[in-house]
């Protein structure tokens, strides 16, 4: 068997059919054929047998082999593999449902038609590629590239189809009205789920979605089992959203989970932040595309107090959500069970929580408080079981679902031009690159070409999926999947901003803010190294000029160049951000002033791996 088969391109089922994956074996010596059991082995302890994970042990083997035996690439492909055939039988399905509805309008109308006369849309046929010519976007759209067919550079088949951008469905003015009445109606939000590293995060995610019936009985007992092998079984609810390998052997979220839920009011976006100091930037990439935030904290004794110290995840987390916008905030204090539901503990946690929050910019009315046991999933959906006997003897309000229910999706910002920054790209799918972010302004459809910024380039969105359904329109306020194509992968990067080509982004290389600066020991001085946060970008910038402090209630004008910033001030200063060397050209980031769009004109200061400051840019290239 070969190296380097591209495994990631390939159709799965012809390799298979075609004997390919069985030839090598043979060539391996005993010593790799030992690892490579070996390595199997730990696959399948990850993701299950073949009928739970839908990968056969040749599908895996081959992989292993061209992974040099690296279990963790080798898991990273089974994952995308798997996700990538589910959205395929979704869109499969979509796409019969649609045959299926013209069919039954095709019937009515040739009825109609021969009444009214009026024909039925044409049908498409997608062109067939002359078997010699390289398919590329730029054969097709520029007549004048050279011919290199004579090199066949590229295999093609006789059956490959130059496939057409899809058309856009909607005029302009037909979308946003569309938009308009359905964010009227909406109950979409995305909740941020935070605290300090094992407060129980990521298991009370996946208890939840279990209680609410988006766990099936055949993962859970998968995750029991795996996780057990692997001496971790207190973390089997966690491996719902904990996908790789490192996060479940270390016990940790390194990275934000995507999942979405429904309660009986809302349909919620849950994005699973780490709790590790080492993963801030995560947490704020995740933070930065939520409407609400779930704050999940410890009441076992001594870890309550270890997040709620100076230094301590509990109180970054909140601060960093509130200066990332998000004003609604649900405590649920967890591991009830550990203090035997002692209500004083309960009390004594929010007698210390309530003041922070409201330090922190939250108003009482947004903050709620809810007790409950994520392990075994006490009062989350109902507290009916014999678990709950305890906690029922003293309280008697809302369960953290009836909590859920009563969140307010905010105001979308419809008007404001399309702004999407990404958070995560998948390149290399067969249905385009997939790059996934939140809406932060304006509405996009399916078939609308788009710029891709920094750089020239341009993308045309093939298709776009929210909460794993293909849709034809997105608007502002939602986490959004888009396959882009006509694109060059390389040029769509982790904190890239997709905006229509005649209404960019302003880039900054350097801009004036107004900040709040945060606890900080070390004051912050005139050109003062900085990591600056956007969304989900981060790039070395410093605090180039200190220009005004200001009243923090009032906003007048304090003093006039100040020599250094401290705790509580707040000030103006340029920010500028820095070459990636010497005599490189200066970099620059997308970035709107926060009056034009709230969600992309903030930003957050960060020295030495702790928030120092957040801000609003109130304008750029000063
Ligand atoms: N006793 C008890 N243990 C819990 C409960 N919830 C979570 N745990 C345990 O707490 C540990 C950490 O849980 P996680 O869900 O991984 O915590 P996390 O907050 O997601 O961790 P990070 O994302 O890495 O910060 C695990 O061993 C869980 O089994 C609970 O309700 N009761």
């Amino acid at each position: 068997m070969s190296r380097h088969r591209y495994v990631r391109n390939m159709n799965l089922q012809e390799e298979m059919d075609d004997d390919a994956l069985s030839d090598g074996g043979d060539d391996m010596t005993p010593e790799q054929q030992e690892q490579m059991e070996k390595a199997l082995d730990h696959v399948r302890q990850i993701i299950g047998d073949e009928a739970t994970s839908g990968l056969s042990d040749n599908v895996i083997r081959d992989v292993l082999w061209d992974e040099y035996f690296d279990v963790e690439k080798t898991l990273d492909w089974c994952f995308e593999e798997q996700r990538r055939k589910k959205a395929a039988d979704e869109r499969k399905a979509a796409r019969e449902a649609q045959k299926l509805a013209q069919r039954k309008l095709a019937e009515a109308a040739s009825t109609a038609t021969s009444c009214a006369g009026s024909p039925m849309p044409k049908k498409t046929t997608p062109k067939r590629s002359d078997a010699s010519t390289p398919v590329t976007r730029q054969n097709v759209a520029d007549p004048q590239q050279l011919d290199m067919s004579a090199l066949n550079l590229t295999e093609k088949t006789a059956t490959e189809v130059v496939e057409e951008p899809p058309k856009m469905t909607f005029a302009k003015e037909v979308l946003l009205e569309e938009a308009k009445k359905s964010l009227s109606q909406s109950k979409n939000v995305s909740l941020v789920v935070i605290g300090h590293v094992d407060a129980g995060k990521s298991t009370l995610m996946g208890r939840l979605l279990y209680e609410l019936g988006r766990l099936d009985e055949k993962t859970r007992t998968a995750n029991e089992r795996g996780s057990s092998k692997i001496g971790k079984s207190s973390f089997s609810w966690a491996w719902n959203l904990d996908g790789t390998l490192e996060e479940r052997e270390r016990g940790i979220t390194m990275d934000i989970a995507t999942r979405s839920l429904s309660t009986p009011k809302r349909n919620i976006t849950v994005l699973d932040a780490p709790g590790h100091k080492d993963f801030v930037p995560n947490m704020i990439s995740g933070a930065s595309q939520a409407d609400c935030a779930l704050l999940v904290v410890d009441a076992s004794m001594g870890e309550f107090e270890a997040g709620f110290e100076r230094g301590g995840q509990t109180r970054e987390h909140l601060i960093l959500v509130r200066s990332l916008g998000v004003s609604q905030v649900i405590v649920a204090i967890n591991k009830l069970d550990q203090v035997n539901w002692d209500r004083i503990r309960y009390d004594d946690i929010v007698s210390q929580l309530k003041p922070f929050l409201l330090q922190s910019g939250f108003q009482a009315s947004n903050t709620n408080f809810v007790p409950i046991g994520a392990m075994l999933g006490v009062n989350l959906v109902n507290r009916e079981d014999e678990e709950a006997s305890l906690l029922n003897a003293w309280y008697h309000g809302p369960t953290l679902v009836d909590l859920l229910d009563t969140l307010v999706p905010p105001t979308r910002n419809l008007m404001a031009p399309l702004r999407i920054p990404i958070s995560n790209v998948f390149k290399g799918q067969s249905a385009g690159t997939a790059v996934t972010g939140r809406v932060c302004g304006g509405v996009v459809q399916v078939g609308e070409r788009l710029r891709v910024l920094p750089g020239d380039e341009t993308a045309i969105v093939k298709s776009i999926e929210v909460e794993e359904q293909d849709v034809p329109w997105v608007a502002a306020g939602s986490n959004a999947t888009l396959y882009l194509t006509s694109i060059d992968p390389v040029h769509l990067n982790v904190g890239t901003v997709l905006c229509p080509p005649d209404n960019v982004v302003p880039l900054a290389s350097s801009f004036k803010a107004r900040i709040i600066v945060f606890d900080i020991v070390i004051p912050i001085t005139a050109g003062a190294s900085i990591e600056l946060f956007h969304h989900s970008r981060d790039v070395s910038a410093a605090v180039s000029k200190l220009l005004a402090t200001r009243d923090r209630a009032n906003g007048k004008i304090l003093k006039i160049s100040p020599r250094m910033l401290s705790k509580g001030m707040s000030a103006d200063v340029e920010i500028t951000i820095r070459s990636l060397s010497q005599n490189a050209p200066p970099r620059a980031i997308p970035l709107e002033t926060f009056a034009v769009n709230k969600d992309m004109g903030r930003v957050l200061l960060r020295r030495n791996g702790e928030t120092v400051a957040a801000g609003v840019s109130p304008t750029y290239n000063v």
